[in-house]
């Protein structure tokens, strides 16, 4: 008997302070239901409202079976495509459909995929500080518990708090986070400079740009950091100078990771087939689920272009999920981030773990041991989700601060 959607539902939920979005659907299968990661956690409510008004009303009735007629249906319907509201809501619809599809069969999604290649999946993880000392410890305290690749900033990203214009800025500047390039690129040379003298070479370095830097001084980093060998420097320029990447790879032999505001097959497709980056880092809810995810993936591996899938902790359990199940079968597979969640007030929480809010909200969610990730054998996505808790932590919809980057000239820059 064919599988039948009865019902398509947002949850939404903020069990450690950023606004995360999960789409549930029900079938006429008593037990069926699928569950998927919808999170724009800065436009929750606008995602919602897709997934709600014009995805339920296409989809309930038809057969949950043929993923890819269902993600084609919903990528076509509003005629204009891609946007991160758009693919963010056709994500939620489609991770759940594989989710059902892995409980039908009885079989974890890797399995689907083509089974594993890892039984593990080696993660990076964040250490930051305010100082350079708060950082070592924070990287010292990572390799103890056995993490390999770790992501190391000072003063996030090369700014500092929300706040007023610091002594300089023109008369009456606006609030917001100031970050001055130059000296940027020098303390982070110099943080590097100190972190290879203390730790040597036998851990992977990352370290993220977060696209705030101009063209050229991009440039000028990646290559005064060549000598440090980093496993990658990340969104070194803006998406939208792009074109650059082709005189920053001429240039410099620094791995370049690129991708985690992608949404488009045509912000990412050259960068593939010219070999202009070395790790892609989209997160397959922000493609549009699983089905574009492994398209992408397929691709990158013919292109010799590894994998470093997105993993913030504005990210839902259920795409954390996603991106392991992809892990597991990549034979491109480079690494994956492994946030923790980092909530407005600064304390990072660590993303797994007994008696955490996420947890009892996302049971099942994949644990971190020793610097790798492992999911749970359950079928499908491998993850539920407690709806009693998540309603115990509503989600608020207020101004993000955090994207209000400024320039010394008071000037807003990219986030
Ligand atoms: O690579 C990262 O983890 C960061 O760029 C975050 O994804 C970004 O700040 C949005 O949460
Ligand atoms: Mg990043």
């Amino acid at each position: 008997m064919s599988v039948l959607i009865t019902d398509i539902r947002t949850i939404a939920t903020a069990p450690q302070g950023i606004n995360l979005l999960v789409v549930r659907i029900e079938t006429n299968q008593p037990g069926l239901t699928g569950l998927g990661c919808a999170t724009f956690a800065y436009r929750h409510l606008a995602v919602q409202c897709v997934v709600e008004q014009y995805l339920k009303p296409l989809l309930v009735g038809r057969s949950a079976e043929a993923i890819e007629e269902l993600w084609q249906l919903m990528h076509q319907n509003a005629y204009w495509r891609n946007g991160p509201i758009e693919n963010n809501a056709i994500s939620g619809v489609d991770m759940a459909l594989w989710d059902i599809k892995g409980k039908q069969a009885g079989l974890p999604l890797y399995q689907l995929f083509g089974g594993q290649v890892r039984t593990g999946v080696p993660v990076y993880r964040h250490a930051e500080g305010r100082d350079l000392a708060e950082l070592t410890d924070s990287i010292a305290r990572l390799r103890e518990q056995g993490v390999g690749h770790i992501r190391c900033q000072s003063g996030g990203y090369g700014g500092g708090a929300f706040g007023p214009a610091p002594a300089g800025a023109p008369e009456q500047s606006r609030d917001g986070i100031y970050l001055d390039p130059r000296r940027y690129i020098r303390e982070t040379v110099r943080l590097f400079d100190v972190l290879r003298e203390r730790v040597g070479f036998d851990v992977e370095l990352c370290h993220d740009v977060h696209e705030r830097l101009h063209p050229t001084d991009a440039i000028r980093l990646a290559k005064l950091l060549e000598p440090h060998e980093l496993f990658f420097l990340e969104d070194a320029i803006p998406l939208e100078q792009g074109d650059w990447l082709r005189r920053l790879r001429e240039q410099t032999r620094t791995p370049l990771a690129q991708g985690e505001l992608f949404n488009h097959p045509l912000e990412w497709r050259t960068l593939l087939t010219e070999r202009l980056i070395d790790f892609i880092r989209v997160h397959p809810s922000q493609l549009g689920g699983i089905t574009p995810t492994r398209k992408l993936q397929l691709v990158a591996e013919t292109h010799g272009v590894r994998t470093a899938w997105h993993g913030p902790g504005d990210l839902s359990p259920v795409g954390h999920a996603a991106n392991i199940h992809l892990d597991l079968v990549a034979r491109n597979f480079g690494i994956q981030e492994w946030s923790g969640i980092e909530p407005p007030n600064g304390v990072i929480q660590e993303i797994s773990g007994s008696g955490s809010a996420l947890l009892e909200v996302f049971p099942g969610l994949p644990e971190c041991r020793a610097g790798h990730v492992y999911p749970s054998d359950r079928p499908g996505l491998g993850v539920e989700l407690n709806e009693a808790a998540a309603a115990r932590h509503p989600c608020t919809a207020g101004i993000t601060t955090w994207t209000q980057t400024r320039l010394p000239d008071g000037s807003l820059h990219t986030p």
